[in-house]
């Protein structure tokens, strides 16, 4: 989880390689209204948001052997829709990298629909984990591979 452009992608799919499990990219799963709205450069809200977590939620489900989801999961309320029904609930990992490499790496990206004017919307949405939620909080700016190492240690399965 966490804000455009925290590099959730990035090490969701390294962790679900390395855990030989399968990986669901959160951003396949948008409605294409969304993605249209994102690219118009107008924030997501509540509603546009419900079909897609049902969707993530479902994909959770059929995966409840283990799979890596990569999700920005800005708030406590869409985090409770993605777990569930879910016993075990599922672990978050929020990436959480300063604004000034959040904002070097989406002016970087050529070819991706989502406007570097959005961050200040996503960085206001975002609920930092609470303290019931089965939550570790990465700073994010490292190599991908020391924070899925991170990761692997906390979920103590590395
Ligand atoms: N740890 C990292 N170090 C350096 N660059 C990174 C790192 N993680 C991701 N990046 C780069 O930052 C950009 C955003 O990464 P990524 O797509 O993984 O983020 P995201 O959170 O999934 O973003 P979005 O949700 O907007 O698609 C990419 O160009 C990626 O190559
Ligand atoms: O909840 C949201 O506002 C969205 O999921 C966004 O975070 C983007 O889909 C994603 O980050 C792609 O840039």
């Amino acid at each position: 989880m966490g804000v455009s452009g925290s590099g959730k992608s990035t090490v969701a799919m390294v962790l679900a390689r390395r855990l030989g499990i399968p990986f669901c990219e959160g951003d396949d799963l948008h409605p294409p209204a969304n993605v249209a709205k994102m690219r118009a450069g107008q924030p997501l809200d509540d509603t546009d948001r419900a079909p897609w977590l049902a969707a993530l939620n479902d994909w959770m489900h059929a995966h409840r052997d283990g799979g890596v989801v990569s999700c920005s999961a800005l708030r406590r309320r869409y985090r409770d829709r993605l777990r569930q029904g879910l016993e075990p609930p599922p672990a978050f990992v929020l990436l959480d990298p300063p604004r000034a490499v959040l904002e070097r790496r989406m002016a970087a990206r050529r070819e991706h629909f989502m406007p570097a004017s959005l961050l200040d919307s996503q960085l206001a949405t975002l609920e930092l984990p609470e303290a019931d939620e089965h939550a570790l909080r990465l700073e994010g700016d490292g190599p991908a591979g020391a924070m899925v190492k991170t990761t692997l240690d906390w979920l103590a399965i590395g």
